[in-house]
């Protein structure tokens, strides 16, 4: 999917939320669980429920590869079922030496067809470029990330600068705004402004609203530009918003209200 096509959807639907299908065996409703497939029974009818309201999905992919070969074929079935029309991201924070780069690269770009993926920049140019090479596809660099651990590398100083700020300024290098986006935790409000100053045009992937208490108002606010330039993911909040039969009727309410609140931002 271009940016042209993401900033339209979001135009259109007046929304910019990501639906994260975080999509845990211990927490999806019981009656599901005599289905021949749970998690991607569960996965569907979260998709039909709240597709109207988001303009994409993402996989967390640790929640399939837990349960192996049947957690696997969920997550295939999953990427293949959400429509054309949505951006379809995996959340596999991969990286590594070049050539197992582009083994993942070719996993989740090719196999799956996913149009995006999370990575970690720590073992550096060799191991972002093979994503890079993928120029119709989306390569999501952690930037400054959601969890209290960001405290201990990508908030300490790396010479006149934070770790983190050396990374966007240094990846930002390796590719286009239109195939490079950054994660940046929806927890970490003090720090917007300084992050969209440094990369006034692209895309942040911004997970921590909901169930970490980050702020949706104070992204939108402070770190979104012409284009939008924001994707904010809730995943517990909305897939898990009742344990019971009327999980899908709860996420769809979950979702139109995050999408309500979105349009008021939407310059
Ligand atoms: O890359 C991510 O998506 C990510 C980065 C980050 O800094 N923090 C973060 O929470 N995430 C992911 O975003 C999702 C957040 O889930 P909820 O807190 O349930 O909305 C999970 O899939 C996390 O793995």
């Amino acid at each position: 999917m271009t940016r042209q096509q993401l900033v339209e959807q979001i135009r259109t639907k007046k929304s910019y939320l990501i639906v994260g299908l975080d999509t845990d065996i211990t927490k999806i409703p019981k009656h599901l669980l005599s289905t021949a497939d749970p998690i991607f029974e569960f996965n569907k009818q979260i998709i039909d429920a709240t597709r109207d309201h988001c303009v994409g999905y993402k996989i967390n992919t640790a929640f399939y590869e837990a349960l192996g070969i049947p957690g696997w074929g969920a997550m295939e079935k999953t990427a293949a079922y959400i429509p054309s029309t949505h951006f379809k991201i995996a959340d596999a924070k991969r990286g590594d030496i070049g050539n197992t780069s582009s083994q993942y690269a070719k996993a989740f770009f090719e196999t799956l067809q996913f149009d995006a993926i999370t990575v970690a920049p720590y073992m550096g140019s060799d191991s972002i470029l093979p994503f890079l090479e993928y120029k119709d596809k989306w390569t999501i660099v952690l930037g400054l990330t959601s969890n209290t651990g960001a405290r201990d590398f990508e908030l300490q100083k790396a010479g006149d600068e934070l770790l983190y700020e050396k990374v966007l300024r240094t990846t930002a290098q390796w590719g286009t705004a239109d195939q490079l986006m950054f994660v940046v935790g929806a927890t970490q409000a003090s720090e917007f402004t300084n992050i969209r100053a440094i990369t006034p045009n692209h895309f942040y992937l911004v997970p921590g609203v909901g169930a970490q208490g980050g702020s949706l108002k104070d992204i939108s606010e402070k770190a979104m530009n012409k284009e939008v330039g924001l994707l904010v993911n809730a995943s517990r909040a909305v897939i898990y918003a009742s344990g019971g039969e009327d999980f899908a009727v709860k996420a769809k309410q979950i979702a139109a209200a995050y999408q309500q609140e979105m349009a008021g931002y939407l310059k």
